[in-house]
């Protein structure tokens, strides 16, 4: 089809009139052709039964009735006009109901000529209505385009009576395939549609709009689905594949004498199967001509710090500096503890800077980066200053990437001529396909196994009655040596009620828990930041036993022999979040719980995140639910990519069409990158204009 048809603004199709123009650019975001030909019905009416009157059964059901209007009266109430037809076909009578648009209707109704009507049925005052019927005449009825699945378009329902109902797209909708002959260009290569079986696009379009049957109707769909992803996958995988060919890095060509000596001598552990299979990955990046770019993916606890370490250890051993850089004080102070202790028998030094260095020391830290000195810094985003430079910085790790934005990362590449090779680790699990379509541009790594011996936290929801139970639990737990973290909900700081919840929950805890037998720490976001480090340290040390705190603990502290965390109204926590919170005890040896205290009152969403809870600790299950319950727009990160504008995938439920879309976009760009062969000449032309029209609906048919 030519380009200027599909463009042709949707004033010039026959029936559209300014009013419905401007009802379809303003109500629907149909501006031209091709946008109506890519406003996909978002579900289908079987219409091959017609029902009788005297068949009718039940309210609510959808029906599709043949029959004659024989009279109209207007009735007038108390609430206003209304305007009735009795309807028959001979087997009994049932009424038509408007209750807007009276003239119109009146004028121009026909009175006994045969008519289809369709839509949902009352049961009301003693007979079958049918308020705002779609009705056409028989005759047109038998003349016009249809299928036997009737489509039905988004957002059609509410527009109704300003005159865009579900039969006006319809017809504009036939008006467009009648001009346009149906002739839209193929834009899949021929291989690639035997391979799959899929319909050619004209066909897929069609039955779309117009199935011929249910077989076609879900082959147009499948092939439309996978198109949308495809060309989505063609272009990350394109940009990835075009960053590797241009970024070049810093090759790091050996694994020297650090890693080795560390790997045969100062493991504190065996590596898991999966620890090996990233740094494997990782290694063979780094081994490349190319700035790696690499996203770390495992549950909390999995083990990603020794990772981390040992992909320094391999920039340290080709000569270069490394940094590691952690979203808050706690966690940086954390990492350089645990790096600090695994090196401690390397002869390499390792620093830390955060907000509260001193100057003199920050002093000294400055030097020594700069004249190579330093071959490790750990911190805060204080690293990312331009006061901090890097003799020469060759691998910088990031944590929790969700909490730096992408110009902090950005940040990162300017500290060098080239720039560093960027690992960035996270503890929230994305589903794959997620992650496929969000962070295409990244490799992904993923550590999917906990290191052996692990147990899981036993998981149990408590009903804020229980709560004497829940303290005996506590008390029983502290007289065994362990700690408790009993976690509030403060999800807006500046939220008064959450803050007076937390305060009379610390309040209620300490009156039962009294001094001197126990210690309470308390730590929430509007303390200042050298009075939570204060408190947080004598968790640590195991000067307090229970810790009151809001989810300012949510990421990354590692205190083993924390054993109970405590979720106060965990009913208002998503779930990655309660599973973050979770990640905090069962990290030592001992047996660890997490209760979940609500009240009666719960959501059926908050249902199944409970149960879910309950039931699994697998963070990429959880992160699956989630994902099903929230859908992908609240998900971190995905509000900036292309995943949000599917027009007809859904990337819940569509994950097997991604994953054979995205291997195939794979194939073509692996055997031809620039897309010149033959064969590829409709995908080339598509990606062409796909690019150039940014929305991946917006290239030509
Ligand atoms: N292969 C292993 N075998 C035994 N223990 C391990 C192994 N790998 C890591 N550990 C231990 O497991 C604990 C968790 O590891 P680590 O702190 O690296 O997890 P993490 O992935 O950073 O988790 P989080 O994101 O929750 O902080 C640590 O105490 C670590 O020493």
């Amino acid at each position: 089809m030519n380009a200027t048809f599909l463009q042709t603004p949707i004033d010039y199709l026959k029936g559209v009139g300014p009013n419905r123009a401007d009802l379809l650019r303003k109500e629907i975001g149909i501006h031209t052709y091709q946008d109506l030909l890519h406003f996909f019905p978002n579900r289908y009416i079987d219409k091959t039964r017609y029902y009788k009157i005297n068949e009718l059964q039940q309210s609510n059901a959808e029906v599709q009735i043949i029959g004659k209007i024989i009279h109209i009266k207007t009735v007038e109430q108390k609430k206003g006009k209304r305007l009735v037809a009795s309807f028959t076909d001979g087997t009994g009578t049932m009424e038509l109901v408007w209750f807007r648009g009276h003239k119109w209707i009146k004028e121009n109704l026909k009175i006994n000529e045969p008519y289809v009507i369709f839509g949902k049925i009352n049961w009301y005052n003693g007979t079958f209505s049918l308020p705002h019927p779609e009705m056409e005449l028989l005759s047109e009825h038998e003349n016009g385009l249809r299928s036997a699945m009737q489509p039905v378009y988004p957002s059609t329902e509410k527009l109704t009576n300003s005159g865009i109902s579900n039969r006006t797209i319809n017809k504009l909708m036939q008006q467009l395939f009648l001009e346009s002959k149906n002739k839209f260009s193929e834009t899949l290569s021929k291989n690639i549609i035997e391979e799959l079986k899929l319909l050619p696009k004209n066909e897929a379009l069609f039955n779309i709009h117009f199935p011929k049957s249910q077989e076609l109707l879900v082959k147009a769909q499948y092939r439309l689905k996978f198109e949308e992803f495809f060309y989505i996958q063609l272009q990350l995988i394109r940009k990835n594949l075009i960053h590797k060919y241009k970024i070049k890095g810093y090759p790091f060509e050996k694994v020297g004498p650090l890693f080795n000596d560390f790997y045969k001598s100062h493991l504190p552990f065996e590596l898991t199967d999966a620890q090996k299979r990233v740094i494997k990955e990782i290694r063979n990046d780094l081994g490349s001509n190319a700035q790696m770019n690499r996203l770390l993916q495992g549950d909390v606890g999995s083990g990603k710090t020794i990772v981390a370490l040992m992909s320094m250890l391999i920039a340290l051993d080709n000569g270069f500096q490394a940094c590691l850089m952690a979203p808050t004080e706690i966690l940086s102070v954390q990492h350089y503890n645990s790096l600090f202790e695994l090196c401690k028998n390397l002869n390499i030094s390792i620093l830390l800077l955060t907000g509260s260095t001193k100057t003199s020391e920050r002093k000294e830290i400055h030097e020594k980066l700069e004249n190579g000195n330093l071959n490790i810094l750990i911190g805060t985003h204080a690293l990312i200053e331009d006061k901090v430079k890097f003799k020469n910085l060759g691998l910088a790790i990031i944590d929790e990437q969700h909490r730096f934005g992408v110009e902090q990362r950005a940040k990162m590449w300017k500290k060098n001529e080239l720039p560093p090779h960027i690992l960035v680790m996270t503890a929230t699990p994305i589903p794959r396909t997620l992650a496929m379509s969000v962070y295409g541009d990244l490799d992904i790594s993923v550590i999917d196994e906990l290191p052996p011996g692990r147990k899981e936290v036993k998981t149990v929801h408590r009903y804020d009655s229980n709560r004497l139970k829940v303290f005996k639990f506590i008390r029983d737990e502290i007289a065994k040596g362990r700690q408790i973290y009993i976690v509030y909900p403060l999800i807006q700081e500046s939220e008064k009620m959450d803050y007076k919840d937390l305060m009379d929950g610390y309040e209620s805890i300490v009156r039962e828990f009294p001094l001197p037998n126990y210690q309470i720490s308390i730590v929430h976001g509007q303390m200042k930041a050298a009075d939570k480090e204060y408190e947080m340290q004598r968790f640590v040390k195991g000067e307090t036993q229970i810790m009151v705190a809001t989810t300012v603990i949510e990421v990354g502290v590692n205190i083993p022999n924390a054993s109970v965390m405590i979720i106060e109204s965990a009913e208002r926590f998503g779930l990655s979040q309660l599973h973050q919170l979770r990640g905090r005890v069962g990290r030592g040896a001992e047996q660890s719980y997490c209760i979940l205290m609500t009240s009666f009152k719960l959501s059926k969403e908050a249902k199944t995140r409970l149960e879910t809870m309950v039931r699994t600790n697998d963070g990429f299950e959880i992160a699956e639910v989630d994902l099903k319950l929230r859908g992908p727009g609240d998900i971190m990160g995905t509000q900036q990519s292309g995943v949000l504008q599917l027009k007809i995938a859904d990337i819940v439920k569509d994950g097997d069409v991604l994953k054979i879309a995205r291997s195939y976009a794979w194939q073509v760009l692996k055997s031809d990158p620039s897309l010149q062969l033959p064969q590829h000449a409709p995908i080339k032309n598509t990606y062409t204009q796909l690019t150039r029209y940014k929305n991946i609906w917006n290239y030509i048919s």
